[in-house]
């Protein structure tokens, strides 16, 4: 059983930026679960389109797979022979705990764990990648050139699955849709003090985006097709075909 959440439960003075360390690495399910609306059904429908879009002889990336829930969604919905699934995380905490976990349940899909910046692993003959929140984290500059290379190591027919938190162009919408959020977090127990030490650590570190800019990067990418399947406030999720 892993750790509840109190990470920003005290007062912090000096608030450093947030790092997927050991102490986060610890409470990550009992984090992600409270402060991200929908992930369970968005994890769930990763294994159902995984499903439906893995090739046999193929590999499937989970970029950003912190403790490997999507992986382990993704190995479980394996039926196609030749199917190598390659996990990346550049947290050396996060990835021991995904080695566990994934031990924990037999399966005769591989999985290779890679402790490298997924801005530098080489993509090829991949059937479907996932970016599960991970995107967010990676510099805006750097975010097309990553794209670009998921793409051209897709085969024909491939899917990227891309999960983010967004930011709305008027403000009215912004301010209510990001209240609904804050209510969520409450709901679940966050205090005011939690949830605005976690933003300022979160600040200039998860940089989100607009629906339209993904949609927009996907086609300068090279993606054929692109859609928002799933959103929960300013939370969602994309498909985007080769
Ligand atoms: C919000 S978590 C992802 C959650 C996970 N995909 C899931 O479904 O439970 C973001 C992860 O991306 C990883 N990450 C951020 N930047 C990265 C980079 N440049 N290279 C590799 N991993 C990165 C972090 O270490 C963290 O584990
Ligand atoms: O935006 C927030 O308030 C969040 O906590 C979001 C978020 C995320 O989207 O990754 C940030 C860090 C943690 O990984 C869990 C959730």
């Amino acid at each position: 059983m892993q750790g509840k959440d109190t990470l920003f439960s005290k007062p912090i003075t000096q608030l450093g930026e947030f790092r997927f360390d050991e102490q986060v690495a610890e409470v990550f399910p009992d984090m992600i679960q409270r402060s991200v609306p929908g992930y369970s059904n968005i994890i769930s429908t990763i294994g159902h389109l995984t499903g439906q879009f893995h090739q046999a002889n193929s590999k499937l990336y989970d970029l950003g797979c912190s403790l490997g829930a999507a992986t382990m969604a993704m190995r479980r919905a394996v039926t196609k022979p030749g199917v190598e699934i390659v996990a990346v995380d550049n947290s050396a905490a996060m990835l021991e705990r995904c080695q566990k976990h994934l031990d924990a349940f037999r399966s005769s899909a591989p999985v290779s764990l890679l402790c490298e910046d997924i801005c530098e692993v080489e993509i090829n003959q991949a059937s479907v990648v996932v970016l599960n929140f991970t995107l967010q984290f990676i510099a805006q500059e750097q975010r097309l050139a990553l794209l670009t290379k998921i793409y051209q190591g897709m085969c024909p027919g491939g899917l990227l699955i891309v999960s983010e938190k967004f930011h709305f162009e008027q403000t009215s919408t912004q301010n209510l849709i990001s209240e609904l959020h804050l209510d969520f977090k409450r709901a679940n127990g966050y205090s005011e003090l939690e949830i605005s030490q976690k933003r300022s650590s979160l600040d200039n570190v998860l940089v989100t985006d607009t629906i339209a800019q993904h949609k927009q990067r996907f086609a300068d990418a090279g993606f054929s097709a692109s859609e928002l399947w799933f959103q929960c406030f300013n939370f969602g999720s994309l498909v985007a075909i080769k």
